[in-house]
């Protein structure tokens, strides 16, 4: 059974269309997730939305619970989650108003716990591939029919922040092949993996960061502008959803929900009793 996790991004605070819709609050051992989740069903499937940076923009990118709100998904059942983020562009046809199905990071950022694991449970996931192909595709077509111009792939640079980049720097990661720049989605898709959630990354460009010569320096203002139109286009993204990944395979095709398979190093009279209750949640199917 599908239970579709949404976290929302800058801009995305609510979710509209929730039926039974409540805001329950999570425990976790890794903290407070950066808000409520608000559960209940769209169009039958049962949803869970978690404003990244809480309700009213609270937590800057660097400070944003990732572990906590990877774990109180995770503990509510949630087997997938649409990350729907703001994000600058490094290429022209990826125009504000534009949304990019990420498929690939790289993660520049330098001040966050990026793991679960640690002394005592030592676990490597691979995140070669770190988006799921299958939420890809239903993304892709749950955003055409909506009438979005959505590209198939992406890689996102994801930067420590809160400063936008300076020209300097926007013009190397546009040189190193990157496509789009946000400050969240690392460690968060990572988190997922290791948690064996699917996940997907919708980007949606606000702007074109300080690379390009007609356009000059992001700008909070032009981006929320840009963010108030991309947030109603999101919403009709995801209340297309249900009917495309209400059926869910036994197991991802992609391998999602089995990476901790063999995961896990630390002998078992080696772990840490404490942190291995700590992964109750994350990796109890293999602990
Ligand atoms: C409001 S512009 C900068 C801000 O927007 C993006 O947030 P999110 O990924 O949560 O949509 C970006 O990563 C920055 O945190
Ligand atoms: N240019 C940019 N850089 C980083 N994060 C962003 N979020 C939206 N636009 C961005």
């Amino acid at each position: 059974m599908t239970k579709l996790g949404i976290i929302g991004g800058s801009g995305i605070y609510q979710m509209a269309g929730v039926e039974n819709a409540q805001w329950e609050t999570v425990e976790t051992p890794w903290g407070a997730p950066s808000d409520a989740i608000l559960t209940g069903q769209l169009h039958g499937t049962d949803v869970a939305f978690l404003p990244r940076h809480g309700r009213g923009h609270v937590y800057t990118p660097t400070n944003v619970p990732y572990r906590a709100n990877i774990d109180a998904l995770k503990r509510i059942g949630v087997t997938d989650i649409i990350s729907v983020s703001a994000c600058g562009s490094f290429q022209d046809h990826m125009a504000p108003g534009d949304f990019v199905l990420v498929d690939q990071f790289i993660d520049r950022t330098f001040a966050r716990e990026k793991s679960f694991f640690g002394t005592g449970c030592v676990g490597h996931v691979s995140v070669a591939h770190p988006t799921c192909g299958r939420l890809s595709d239903a993304c892709l077509q749950a955003g055409t029919d909506a009438g979005i111009t959505m590209h198939t792939c992406g890689t996102y640079l994801a930067m420590e922040g809160p400063q936008f980049s300076s020209a300097a720097e926007s013009k190397l990661y546009k040189s190193w092949g990157c496509d789009v720049i946000g400050m969240t989605n690392m460690p968060e898709a990572k988190l997922a993996r290791e948690a064996e959630i699917c996940y997907i990354t919708v980007a949606m460009v606000t702007d074109y960061d300080s690379w390009h010569p007609d356009h000059g320096a992001v700008d909070v203002s032009d981006v929320i502008r840009t963010l108030q139109g991309n947030g109603t286009k999101a919403a009709d993204l995801i209340s297309r959803l249900p009917a495309l990944l209400d059926q869910r395979p036994t197991t991802c095709p992609h391998g999602c929900d089995t990476a901790l398979e063999h995961a896990i190093m630390t002998a078992p009279d080696h772990r840490d009793i404490n942190l291995v209750a700590k992964l109750d949640a994350v990796a109890g199917r293999v602990l």
